[in-house]
């Protein structure tokens, strides 16, 4: 177990990068906490694997340090620095059988066999492939060879760290949410540093302490998952965390008001923004309430998702969403109000601090 220093990592895969935009990383400077379940979390080409693989040693960054405990691990290998990892497709032997599969990384260390027994019967048991352990790998399904994977990637008691790269997009939906639970379970009571990267939200959101959301080469919010839905640092995260995303609209300030077209909406403080900035507003659509009172809006559609109704409006002519009871009458002439606590004022993308 480690606690991971990324100091002013920056990577680039071309040789002459320069400017910011060639670099796949741009400055990421962060202590993670030993022990912790982080979950990298961003779309295609964000930079999660890019990060995932200059922590486990298969790249070295262009600049910058890695240290675990301090120590610099910057230009070790994988090997060296002590890590297990997880890939997205299987990584197995096929001529062995299951048992062997899952002893083999204790085997290799000179584990007594008695204690391989003991931790491989408990990884047999938590992917549910105890009935299977005499069987060749070869010849099992995709999800049954990738629970091996997973297995060899937690057997180790000894490693400073367990990287997963989106380890369960082969699997089954149902057993991914048992699987996905059982590793929070193990990650509770082993206290491995786990690194999980992924796309999903619900993933990431079920399985770590920490979200890590990255966007264009950045980390842009390192937080927990009620952080991330409450105080978005960066209009992205609000757009990517909830289903649907932040409604987020342009703004001008005056004061301690946001006007929006030709609505004034008072905020709980007076945002502390420099010009020429962009300045906008992001409120979550549970943090909108129709009534007939408030500011008009004009609804184009209402999507009925079961125990909530999503609203489709237009607000100044902005596009919002407003999520709403299943059972809540919406009047014919709608009008909303904003929840002043659960506004946000973000200048260039990044939200600012209310002052008194
Ligand atoms: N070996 C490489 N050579 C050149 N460019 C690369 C290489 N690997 C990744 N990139 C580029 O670096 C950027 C970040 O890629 P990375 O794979 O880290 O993103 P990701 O968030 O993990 O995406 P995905 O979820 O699709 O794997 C992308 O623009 C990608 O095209």
């Amino acid at each position: 177990m480690a606690r991971i220093n990324l100091d002013h990592i920056r990577h680039a895969y071309g040789a002459k990068a320069k400017a910011a935009g060639d670099y796949a990383l741009k400055e990421v400077h962060h202590e993670w906490d030993d022990g912790g379940a982080y979950a990298l979390l961003g779309p295609s080409g964000c930079g999660k694997t890019t990060l995932l693989n200059i922590i486990s040693g298969l790249i070295h960054p262009t600049q910058g340090k890695i240290l675990f405990d301090g120590a610099d691990v910057t230009h070790l290998t994988t090997q060296q620095r002590n890590i297990a990892q997880v890939f997205q497709f299987p990584v197995i032997y096929d001529t062995m059988t299951v048992y062997d599969n899952l002893a083999f990384p204790l085997r290799n260390r000179r584990v007594p066999e008695a204690e391989v027994r003991k931790r491989v019967e408990n990884i047999l048991e938590m992917t549910d492939l105890a009935g299977m352990a005499t069987r060749p790998a070869r010849g099992l399904t995709a999800d049954q060879k990738q629970k091996i994977s997973l297995g060899r990637g937690l057997v180790r008691s000894d490693v400073n760290a367990i990287l997963f790269d989106e380890p369960l997009t082969v699997i089954d939906p149902h057993m991914k949410w048992v699987l996905r639970s059982q590793l929070k379970r193990l990650h509770r009571q082993s206290g491995f540093t786990m690194v999980y990267v992924t796309h999903d939200q619900t993933e990431a959101l079920t399985f770590a302490d920490k979200v890590v959301v990255m966007h264009d080469g950045q980390i842009v919010q390192i937080g927990t998952p009620a952080e991330l839905f409450e105080r978005p640092s960066h209009t992205f995260v609000g757009y990517f965390i909830g289903s649907p995303g932040m409604n987020v609209m342009p703004v001008s300030i005056v004061g301690a008001n946001a006007v929006v077209g030709d609505q004034t909406i008072p905020l709980s403080g007076t945002p502390m923004v420099q010009t020429p900035q962009r300045l906008e507003l992001g409120i979550r659509p549970e943090f909108i309430r129709i009534s007939r009172d408030g500011m008009p809006i004009t609804i184009a559609k209402v999507e009925d998702i079961g125990r909530q109704k999503i609203v489709r409006a237009s607000f100044c002519g902005q596009p919002i969403a407003v999520v709403v009871p299943e059972d809540e009458e919406i009047p014919s002439e709608p009008r909303v109000h904003f929840d002043q606590a659960a506004i946000g004022i973000y200048a260039d993308s990044w939200r600012v601090e209310l002052g008194g």
